[in-house]
């Protein structure tokens, strides 16, 4: 049985059983049709994935793979804030007529920043750090600009990554403080899990641990049933992680470097509605 499968079962059945509602509050996001999009959320949950033991992905239902590494490599590699430079339309509702969502992700993560050493932005003051200097504990991102927040669309929600070198392990921690526990959990776990892969692979290191803390971790009420159900489907094992081991420079990973091998899930037919 999948790591993942087990730790997101016990998560919401953790937060359906004791979980506290929203709606006594007037809550920002809606629905489609207008209607406030009121929560059940449990406050400050910490999931820890071994990377060795396994590729964290659901086998519950299908988490879309490829989507969700090319979004990865939209923010961190191309850094780009503009939809038009990604393949899936997960972002089209947060973006104005020219496919800007704001100063968000990828903007924040492009700026340069002045160090003794020079201007990096935050990427590459990580992989900097990560190949020079891997005794640090000073190898961290945050996206969580309050100078900027007026000119994002959406506040970000996966804001920090803490990265930290334990022998020849590249751990690290995920800092999450919204989430969406049915669209975007095991999404946002693929992609910091692959983060984490790609990091080590180009530092020479061997990806260790993802530690992802969750300060206000929600089911949406439409969600509610659809939840129920998934968490009572049969498991399967995790499939294996394959990446191409010949990229050594961050920025020549390409979706298709990483592929999964048996991978295995449920059908799933279920359109999730997201609330904007
Ligand atoms: N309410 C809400 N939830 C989110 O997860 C979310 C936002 N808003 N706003 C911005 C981004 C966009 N993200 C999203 C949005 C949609 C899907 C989504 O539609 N997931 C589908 C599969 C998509 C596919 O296969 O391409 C799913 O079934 O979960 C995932 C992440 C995560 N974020
Ligand atoms: O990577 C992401 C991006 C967004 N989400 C979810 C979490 C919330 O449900 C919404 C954002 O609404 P806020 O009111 O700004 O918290 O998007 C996610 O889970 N993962």
């Amino acid at each position: 049985m999948s790591t993942a499968d087990k730790l997101f079962i016990n998560m919401c059945k953790d937060i359906l059983a004791n979980g506290v509602w929203d709606t006594d509050y007037d809550v920002r996001p809606k629905w489609e049709d207008g209607t406030p999009a009121h929560t059940i959320k449990k406050f400050g949950i910490v999931n820890r994935y071994d990377l060795q033991e396994s590729f964290p992905i659901l086998t519950l239902r299908k988490t879309n793979f490829n989507a969700a590494v090319d979004e990865l490599l939209w923010i961190w590699q191309k850094k780009s804030n503009n939809v038009n430079d990604l393949n899936s339309s997960i972002w089209n509702s947060w973006a104005d007529e020219g496919g800007s969502i704001g100063k968000a992700y990828g903007y924040q993560l492009s700026i340069k920043h002045k160090y003794k050493e020079g201007e990096f932005d935050q990427v590459d003051r990580v992989i900097y750090d990560l190949k020079n200097n891997p005794a640090s504990r000073r190898i961290m991102t945050n996206i969580y600009n309050f100078q900027d927040l007026h000119e994002m669309h959406l506040y970000p929600c996966a804001y920090s990554m803490t990265f930290n070198v334990s022998g020849n392990k590249l751990n690290a921690i995920l800092n999450q403080r919204s989430q969406d526990i049915l669209a975007a959990n095991n999404w946002n776990v693929v992609q910091y899990s692959i983060l984490v892969h790609m990091m080590a692979q180009i530092s020479g290191l061997t990806a260790g641990e993802l530690v992802h803390v969750i300060a206000d971790a929600h089911i949406y009420d439409r969600h509610v049933p659809i939840i129920e159900e998934l968490i009572e489907q049969k498991e399967h094992e995790a499939p294996t992680l394959i990446i191409d081991k010949n990229v050594v420079d961050f920025y020549k990973f390409a979706v298709d470097s990483f592929k999964l091998s048996n991978y295995e899930f449920n059908p799933f037919k279920v359109k999730v509605p997201i609330a904007v």
